[in-house]
């Protein structure tokens, strides 16, 4: 099974309110976007990682992959306004390089802590059922509020938390954003497109440590999976941020 990935690292990172974009914060002496392509460049599976970056921070990515040895970097694409419009220009690049129609994995670049297994498992479902996303059961009972008054409780066995890589095939997932942009319909992960199309997405268990890095304290658990996955350094000092 082989497979292209587009990471999505064109964000301004507003509710992490540090001074840079959340994506090119350190752990470890390594920015966020980095250890999350070091996860594909060494995933042998993996034939392609198109990156999706800020215009005014394409160079300074440019530099990192060169200096981390990110060798397979396909393209750098210029993002959109919101992800959605991010993720189709990642898809037109990588479109036009394609002579084929692979398997796609989209993934979110503030996500570092995906590993080989969850990649492994969400290609092989959608090689196999056209389209497939990470998921993870909620812990918390989750209730509909409107004006601080609960309205509703809603039954949260069937639940899941949305991860990515969210995988499909090339066309399949490209003419949904075509489709979804003529309908208009926005979406803040690509699987609801195939839903509102009425498409079958498959649902695979991931792992909570695929956490999305996006609040302050996220930053805090980012230090202790480092460690956890990395051994006992605690080079990550985010007061330095
Ligand atoms: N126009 C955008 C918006 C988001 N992303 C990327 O999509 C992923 C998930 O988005 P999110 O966590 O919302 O990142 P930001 O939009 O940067 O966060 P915020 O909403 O706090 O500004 C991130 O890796 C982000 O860089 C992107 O490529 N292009
Ligand atoms: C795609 C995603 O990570 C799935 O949970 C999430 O929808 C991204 O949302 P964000 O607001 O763009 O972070």
């Amino acid at each position: 099974m082989a497979y292209n990935v587009l990471v999505l690292a064109a964000g301004k990172g507003q509710r992490m309110g540090k001074e840079k974009n959340k994506v090119l914060l350190e752990i470890k002496q390594t920015p966020v976007v980095i250890h999350t392509c070091q996860v594909f460049e060494n995933d042998e599976a993996c034939k392609g990682i198109y990156l999706v970056a800020n215009k005014r921070e394409i160079d300074e990515i440019q530099d990192l992959l060169t200096e981390f040895h990110i060798t397979k970097v396909k393209q750098v694409v210029e993002g959109g306004r919101e992800r959605q419009e991010s993720v189709f220009f990642g898809l037109q690049a990588m479109k036009e390089e394609s002579n084929h129609d692979p398997l796609v994995l989209i993934h979110d670049g503030a996500r570092p802590f995906i590993k080989q297994k969850e990649i492994t498992k969400v290609a092989l479902s959608a090689e196999k059922m056209g389209a497939a996303i990470l998921a993870v059961k909620v812990k918390d009972t989750i209730k509909k509020v409107s004006h601080h008054q609960v309205q509703e409780t809603i039954d949260r066995s069937s639940l899941w938390a949305v991860q990515t890589p969210q995988a499909f095939r090339l066309s399949t997932i490209y003419n949904a954003h075509v489709e979804g942009e003529k309908r208009g319909f926005v979406v803040t992960d690509d699987a609801s497109l195939l839903e509102q199309l009425g498409k079958p997405v498959a649902v695979v268990e991931g792992d909570y440590q695929n956490i999305k890095l996006t609040t302050p304290e996220d930053l805090i658990l980012a230090e202790h999976y480092f460690e956890l996955n990395h051994g006992g350094n605690r080079d990550a000092d985010w007061t330095r941020i």
